[in-house]
C-alpha cells in the first residue's frame, strides 16, 4: 500500500520519507513512539485547555486528567514496555507476525495508520463532546443536580449518548494499535470496556434521577455506540 503524504505533513508527523525507512531504526527513533508520546501529551493538554476555554468554573489542576487512577498509568507503562521489548526482540520487519497480520499481508506500518486514525477520531470526538456539553460536563460524575445542569442531546450527543467516553475508548485503543502492541491492545479493550460499562451504568442512574422521562426518551433514541453497550 503506497501511503504518500506531502513532505511537510510527514515532517510534522515525524514520519520518514519512505515507509521502508522506519525498518531497522532503534526504538527511540521509531516515529510510532514519537507519535504516541505526542498524542498522549496532546490528549492531557487538551483536557485542561478545553476545560479552561469552555467550562472555566470547573477548572482545576485535576483537569489535566492525570490523576485518573493507577490502572491508567500502569496500562500505558505496560504498553510502552511491550513496545520497547518487541522492538528489541523482534525488530521490524519481523514484527509482521504480530496480530496474525503476516497471513493477511498487513505490515506493522499499515496497522499504525489505523491506530493513528483512531487516535485522531477519538481525540476529535472527546474534545468536541467537552466543547458541546460545556458547563454540563464535569470530569467527575455529578451525584447532585446543579440548578443549571441541562441535558445535552444535540450535536455529537445525537450521535452517541456518551461521546466523550466513545472518544476516550477509541483514542486509547488507537495508541496501542499505533505501537502495534497486541497484548496491550487486547488488555486495553477489556479494561476500558469494563470501566466504561460500569461508569455509564452508574452515571445514568444519576442522569435518570436528574432528568427523569427526558433522559429515558433520550436513552431509548440514542445508543452509546460503544461495542456491546446499548
Ligand atoms: C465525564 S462527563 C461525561 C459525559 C458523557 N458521559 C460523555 O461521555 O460525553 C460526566 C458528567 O456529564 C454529565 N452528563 C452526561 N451525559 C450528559 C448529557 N447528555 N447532558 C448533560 N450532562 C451529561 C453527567 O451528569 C456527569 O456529571
Amino acid at each position: 500500500m503506497g501511503l504518500t503524504l506531502p513532505n511537510a505533513f510527514r515532517f510534522f508527523l515525524l514520519l520518514p520519507t519512505t515507509s521502508n525507512d522506519t525498518l531497522g531504526e532503534p526504538f527511540w527513533k521509531d516515529p510510532r513512539l514519537n507519535l504516541y508520546l505526542f498524542s498522549w501529551s496532546l490528549f492531557h493538554l487538551a483536557e485542561f485547555f478545553v476545560t479552561a476555554r469552555y467550562n472555566p468554573t470547573r477548572l482545576l489542576t485535576d483537569s489535566f486528567l492525570l490523576n485518573n487512577g493507577v490502572t491508567y498509568h500502569v496500562a500505558h507503562s505496560f504498553g510502552l514496555i511491550e513496545f520497547i521489548l518487541t522492538s528489541l526482540l523482534f525488530p521490524p520487519p519481523s514484527q509482521h507476525w504480530l496480530f496474525g497480520s503476516q497471513a493477511l499481508g498487513i505490515k506493522p506500518l499499515h496497522l499504525s495508520w489505523i491506530g493513528l486514525a483512531l487516535i485522531l477520531l477519538g481525540q476529535f470526538l472527546r474534545s468536541l463532546a467537552m466543547i458541546q456539553a460545556s458547563d454540563n460536563f464535569s470530569h467527575t460524575i455529578a451525584s447532585t443536580k446543579r440548578h443549571d445542569h441541562r441535558l445535552v442531546k444535540e450535536g455529537v450527543y445525537s450521535f452517541s449518548r456518551h461521546p466523550s467516553y466513545f472518544g476516550f475508548f477509541y483514542w486509547a485503543l488507537g495508541t496501542q494499535i499505533l505501537l502495534v502492541n497486541p497484548l496491550s491492545t487486547l488488555g486495553f479493550s477489556l479494561v476500558l470496556w469494563k470501566f466504561f460499562n460500569s461508569r455509564i451504568k452508574h452515571e445514568e442512574i444519576h442522569l435518570v434521577k436528574f432528568f427523569g422521562q427526558e433522559y429515558l426518551d433520550y436513552r431509548r433514541r440514542v445508543g452509546t455506540k460503544l461495542p456491546f453497550i446499548p
